[in-house]
């Protein structure tokens, strides 16, 4: 079965205070830290760049432990970038945006050396505090019934009001940005949505 991971997005941090944001998220009960990354400033690691292939060493080398590239500027070299993300120990993961049907991430799927999340963007990439797409989630009951261990991750509009429609959709891995840097007690968010995908999970 695929178990909970809530993945708060630093992008909602103070980036003045990024060390002590990120002890603070973990010991709110974080599972993973969520970074975006942007062509043109640096800022799990989503990248929203036009030539993934270019960081993977960096970001192996800097302890990354997740490396999600998106499908639409890979379509020659998927084969490539993963096999070159998993030899640096990273775990390999595909995005999709908005507009990107979800059968594009199949082959990447059913590959030998497969992607192991795949990132249903339920927002346009570029910021955070946008509003949830809840059609996005057409795509997530789709991935969960082809691959029912699978981990199914959720960016882009998440938090209380939000959550039980990716959970029941059946995605397991939740990014939350500004429902969790914006709460007055991140960690009841956190719980929330861990228990929001525990309790889907056990009734399907
Ligand atoms: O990838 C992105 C934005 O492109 C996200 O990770 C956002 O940072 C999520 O923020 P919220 O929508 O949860 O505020
Ligand atoms: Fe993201």
């Amino acid at each position: 079965m695929a178990t909970a991971k809530i993945a708060p997005s630093m992008l909602s941090s103070d980036f003045a205070n990024l060390a002590s944001e990120a002890h603070r998220m973990l010991n709110f009960g974080a599972d993973w830290l969520h970074m975006d990354i942007m062509d043109g400033a640096y800022l799990d690691c989503h990248l929203m760049v036009t030539n993934p292939l270019d960081y993977v060493e960096p970001f192996g080398k800097a302890g990354a432990s997740g490396f999600t590239f998106h499908v639409e500027v890979s379509k020659d070299n998927w084969k490539e970038l993963v096999r070159n993300i998993k030899s640096k120990g990273m775990r390999p993961g595909v995005a999709l945006k908005p507009g990107t049907p979800v059968e594009e991430v199949y082959p990447l799927l059913e590959d030998e050396i497969p992607v192991e999340l795949v990132l249903v963007m339920t927002v346009e990439p570029g910021f955070g505090g946008q509003k949830f797409m809840p059609e996005m989630m057409d795509k997530v009951r789709t991935l969960r019934k082809k691959y029912p261990s699978l981990d199914i991750e959720v960016d882009g509009g998440l938090g209380p009001s939000t959550i039980g429609m990716a959970a029941t959709a059946g995605a397991n891995c939740i990014v939350a940005g500004s429902s969790v840097f914006g709460a007055a007690e991140p960690d009841q968010v956190i719980s929330l949505l861990r228990k929001s995908v525990d309790d889907a999970s056990q009734a399907s």
